[in-house]
Parts: structure tokens; sequence; C-alpha cells
């Protein structure tokens, strides 16, 4: 859905590059789908256990490689013990092209080769509190794609889960990249806005997060 008021590309901090509406209502429409699929197996969707014993308020799935806290496998072992999906190339050209419209064409965005995502739904009150993604071993940026209800993304800074941080709002079809000096900035989303998605979407209620990264791992 096109804004009223049109969101520019914005660079929010060096390294972070937020481009609103970069996805359109067909290519929501087809994540959407492929992501329903990989809900459903080989390793369901589920809230993932933390090692202290709560479970994550989001749903999540992974391609290509499983995170589970704080390491990353080919197989489930905290959810069934199967393999993940594979990673499929049309995710990885996905990728160097929100690479490439971050950052701008270049032989490193030629080069980006994203090897897992995580799938994250947010239903009802789920939320994501301050962390940073440091279980890669690669350091190249992490894309990620936000479809469905409107969320609050908190940008923070490399040193704590604190401020200084700034708040985005990151809407249905929006890119986020973060990378280069930001690429192990505290982010989070404190909220959802239940009800807000694009009904084009494809994603009936809920917000659906993927990020692309590169584990690093052979
Ligand atoms: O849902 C989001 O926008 C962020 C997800 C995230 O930070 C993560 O999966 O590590
Ligand atoms: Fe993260």
């Amino acid at each position: 859905m096109d804004a009223l008021i049109p969101r520019p590309a914005l660079e929010l901090a060096p390294g972070v590059v937020h481009v609103p509406g970069w996805l359109g209502s067909d290519e929501q429409r087809e994540l959407v789908a492929a992501c329903r699929e990989w809900a459903r197996g080989p390793v369901p969707i589920r809230h993932t256990r933390l090692p202290r014993g709560g479970v994550m308020s989001v749903q999540t799935v992974c391609v290509g490689w499983h995170w589970q806290p704080y390491r990353y496998s080919r197989t489930a072992d905290d959810v069934n013990g199967l393999p993940v999906a594979p990673f499929p190339d049309w995710l990885v050209r996905r990728g160097r092209q929100a690479v490439a419209r971050a950052y701008g064409a270049s032989a490193a965005a030629e080069r980006y080769t994203p090897d897992t995502a995580l799938i994250n739904f947010y239903d009802g009150d789920a939320r994501m509190g301050m962390h940073q993604d440091k279980d890669e071993r690669s350091s190249a940026p992490v894309v990620s794609l936000s479809i469905g209800d409107t969320c609050v993304f908190r940008v923070g800074n490399t040193e704590t889960r604190n401020r200084p941080y700034q708040d985005v709002e990151l809407v249905s079809g929006d890119l986020l990249v973060f990378g280069g000096p930001s690429r192990y900035i505290h982010h989070g989303v404190p909220k959802v806005r239940t009800g807000t998605a694009d009904p084009d979407c494809g994603l009936g209620s809920g917000r659906l997060n993927i990020t692309l990264r590169e584990t690093g791992l052979g």
C-alpha cells in the first residue's frame, strides 16, 4: 500500500539503511507462501527455548542453518533433530539485491551469499528484546525483510543494550540492512502494532520478519 506521505530511504546510522516499501505486494505474497511451507517442516516453526528455561515470544523457523541459542547447526537438535530446509538460490539473489539497494551496486553486493534465514512470526504480544546478532562467524551484513503488521524496531548501539537508540517503524514490504560499523548493533522489537498489516501482503494477521545472514560456517 503506497503511503499518503512517502517515506524516503534513510541511512539511520553508518551502515544501517532503511528502504521503505522495497518489496511489492506480489513479492511479499511469494515470501509469505514460502515461509508458510517452511513453517510446516521438516522442522516446524516453534517458540525457541532459552538455556535458562524461558521461551521466546516469537515463533521461529530457520532455513539453511538452524539457529538455537547461541549457535548454528545443520540439524534442529532442540526441535526434532531433522536437517532444516535448504537455502534456495532465489533467496541468495534477493539478499544480493537488498545489499545493492542499501549500499549501492558493488562487487561486495555480488559476493554476498547468505546461507541462513531466520523467519520470525510475531502474533499477539510477541516482542524481541535487545540483542546482537553475533553467532555468525562472517561479518557480512544482515538483511531484514518485514511483512504484515507494522512494528517498532529499535536501532541501538554496539556498546550497550541501552541508550542511545532510535526507534523506527518497519511497515510491510520494508527492507532494513545493517552491516559495516553497525553490524553488531544491539536491536530489538519492543512493539508490534496489531491489525496494521497491508491487506495485500498475504498475511492475515501478525508480523513476519525474515533475516538473511552469512554464517561463515562451512
Ligand atoms: O523481527 C525483527 O525485525 C528483528 C529480528 C531479529 O532481530 C532477529 O531475528 O535476530
Ligand atoms: Fe537480531
